[in-house]
């Protein structure tokens, strides 16, 4: 959400998010809507503050003027109880508006509609020369045993998966050197739900516009996040964060659940794109003075989990129709698939600025103990099992079992290869 202030006296800098950001919708809206707000307020709080001022005659009036001032507080009350729920309405429907403002993107983003205008920023490692025909992750996993596509798909349907054995380990081990990667740089970890109120999706950017991507609980005020970035991001919701306390820095660990409405028919075979998923989490609440510089290192603490890991990957920034209202900055980490000999997304590094902090009311007391919002910015540490189709694709050798890099062997009993040849 932006500072009205800001789309006051600054309104062309907003038009030209929107536009840039190609959002459906009108600001010429949210300026009626505020003016509104702004005249009925100040003729509510003119009509309270007369009443409170009328109220404080009446006991030292004479008997003659009282019948008139009590009257007169009478008729200021029955006024205002029509003028104040009709503010309050006016207000809700600003609020309604300004949460569909967008953010402004970085200057250096590139400006278009999609991710087709990303731009590749860098690649990092050799993409892998095999000397004998790779396998997909998919022929991998079956002909290790590792997974049971058909069964599962019995008990869970489309988009599901279920990982076996040494696989099933694998999971494990990578999200747990995530986790204990990011805590020797800091992070704390914090095991997570994915349960959310409706509220914490509005707190994030997620709604309004995103509903569809939500799995809700039947009967319940609660619903299923596609990200702990949703419950982190209000933990804090409503608090004055002492500064001392700055940065907040959190390893999130949670399942991560997502509807995947709209994308019917891409990725349907395998691990890429499921339902439910399991992903840790980098999350920043920071000063705003610190933004940019928690954005390099959770971009940076992301690599170093890709190299420890061996695998080669590009860094990619997002374009500005790309990165979705909130975000200011954004940069994609795609990492490389032999089957599909491209880069597929697997870290989504973001840079929001106070937008979530203003929507989710996150501050801090700065200088002189002014309250002001706090910045916020989240990225991917690794997400299992989409992690796994480079790293299965990646690291399997000539007889399909798969080479485990150095880093990742204490988290998987010293083992330097997994499965059998077959
Ligand atoms: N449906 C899905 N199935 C498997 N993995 C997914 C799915 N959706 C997203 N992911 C993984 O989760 C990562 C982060 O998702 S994201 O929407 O891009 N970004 C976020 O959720 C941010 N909170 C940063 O993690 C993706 O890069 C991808 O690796």
């Amino acid at each position: 959400m932006q500072d009205i202030r800001l789309i006051r006296e600054q309104p062309e800098l907003i038009r030209q998010a929107i536009a840039d950001k190609f959002i459906d919708l009108d600001l010429d809206l949210v300026l009626g809507a505020d003016r509104e707000v702004l005249e009925l307020r100040q003729q509510v709080e003119a009509m309270q503050a007369e009443r409170n001022a009328n109220a404080k005659l009446v006991p030292k009036a004479s008997p003659e003027e009282r019948p008139a001032l009590i009257q007169k507080g009478k008729d200021l009350g029955s006024e205002l109880a029509t003028l104040e729920p009709q503010l309050r309405e006016k207000e809700e429907a600003l609020r309604t508006l300004l949460l569909r403002v967008p953010n402004i993107p970085h200057a250096s983003a590139p400006v278009g509609p999609s991710d087709d205008d990303n731009t590749e920023l860098r690649r990092e490692g050799e993409v892998p020369q095999f000397a004998f025909t790779p396998l997909d992750h998919v022929d991998l996993l079956e002909g290790q045993g590792w997974g049971d596509p058909e069964r599962v798909a019995r008990v869970s349907g489309s988009r599901s998966y279920l990982l076996k054995g040494d696989a099933a380990r694998l999971e494990l081990a990578v999200l747990m050197f995530a986790l204990d990667l990011l805590a020797e740089r800091g992070m704390e970890p914090l095991s997570t739900t994915a349960l959310v109120r409706p509220e914490t999706l509005v707190g994030t950017g997620h709604f309004p516009g995103g509903e569809d991507q939500v799995y809700r609980i039947e009967g319940e005020e609660l619903m299923l996040a596609g990200t702990s970035e949703v419950p982190i991001n209000s933990l804090y919701a409503g608090e004055m964060i002492p500064e001392a306390d700055l940065p907040l820095a959190f390893a999130g660990f949670s399942a991560a659940f997502r509807s995947e409405a709209g994308s019917a028919g891409r990725d349907v075979r395998g691990l890429i794109r499921v339902h439910e998923f399991r992903k840790v989490e980098q999350y920043v609440i920071c000063r705003p003075e610190e933004g940019m510089q928690w954005f390099e290192k959770i971009l940076a603490n992301a690599e170093a989990i890709l190299q420890a890991l061996e695998l080669p990957y590009r860094v990619v920034q997002n374009s500005t129709g790309d990165m979705g209202a909130g975000k200011h900055l954004m940069y994609d980490i795609e990492t490389w698939v032999p089957s599909e000999t491209k880069y597929r997304e697997t870290h989504s590094c973001s840079y929001l600025t106070d937008w979530q902090a203003r929507r989710t009311g996150l501050r801090y007391k700065g200088e002189g103990g002014k309250p002001q919002f706090v910045h916020t910015l989240n990225n991917t540490g690794i997400a299992s099992p989409r992690i796994l189709v480079p790293f299965l694709e990646n690291h399997q050798q000539a007889d399909g079992t798969v080479r485990i890099p150095a880093a990742l062997r204490p988290y998987l009993g010293g083992k330097e290869v997994l499965g059998k040849p077959f």
